[in-house]
């Protein structure tokens, strides 16, 4: 049996961080990868739970070892996903979320063509900016960056599967429970977990 890849993805501010952390509260089948960055940790990050901090050296090492599913600069920051987490889980049955960026999501999508995407859309190119400055963790320069990269992040949604608007907190929680409800309900997923039901109606029985 195999479990579910998700690959979420939208621009730096969007929310896919807060909604992802709420879908996973709720559902014990579902689990985060932790990606490993060279980015420093902000004020109240906690490293192997929000991200595995590393330096350039040590991350380019490990690229070199092949640890990495995908890896990708991002705003000058290294982010990858540790391979052998993703599979491990993924035998275990247990669905995974990627929370990675549009080019690590284009290397995945390579690799595992079974993955489904989500791209997430702000409300507004001005509630993101508000998002970002409100969250309070990131320096003007930081922030004027991230928002300087958001039209071309978001001109890469038409490569996912699904797209989700960050509007109403809630709404875009319950469509992103709906992503993941649906493809459990999918014949990929059923047709391994319900084999032996289907083979007993197949036989007659
Ligand atoms: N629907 C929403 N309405 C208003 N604020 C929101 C909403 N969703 C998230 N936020 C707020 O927006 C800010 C950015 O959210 P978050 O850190 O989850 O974004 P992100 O997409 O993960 O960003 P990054 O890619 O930079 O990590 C946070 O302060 C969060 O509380
Ligand atoms: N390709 C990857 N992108 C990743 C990964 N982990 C996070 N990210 C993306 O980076 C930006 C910035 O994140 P932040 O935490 O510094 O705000 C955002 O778009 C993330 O989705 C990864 O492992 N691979």
């Amino acid at each position: 049996m195999s479990g579910t890849l998700f690959i979420i993805a939208a621009a730096s501010g969007t929310g896919k961080t807060s909604l992802v952390k709420s879908l996973v509260a709720g559902d014990d089948r579902l689990g985060v990868s932790v990606s490993h960055t060279t980015r420093p940790a902000r004020p109240g990050e906690v490293d192997g739970v929000n991200y595995h901090f590393t330096d350039r050296e040590r991350f380019l090492a490990e690229v070199a070892e092949g640890q990495f599913l995908e890896h990708a600069e991002v705003f000058g920051n290294l982010y990858g996903t540790s391979k052998t987490w993703v599979e491990q889980q993924l035998a275990e049955d247990r669905d995974v979320i990627l929370e990675i960026d549009w080019q690590g999501a284009q290397i995945v999508r390579e690799l595992m063509p079974q993955a489904l995407s989500v791209f997430i859309l702000p409300p507004s190119l001005k509630a993101l900016a508000e998002r970002l400055n409100g969250r309070g963790t990131d320096s003007t320069e930081v922030i004027a960056h991230r928002l300087s990269e958001a039209i071309a992040d978001i001109s890469h949604y038409a490569e996912f599967d699904y797209l989700v608007i960050n509007d109403d907190f809630a709404t875009a929680l319950a469509d992103l429970q709906g992503i993941v409800r649906a493809a459990r309900l999918s014949h990929r997923a059923q047709s391994q977990r319900q084999a032996e039901l289907i083979r007993r109606l197949l036989s007659g029985a």
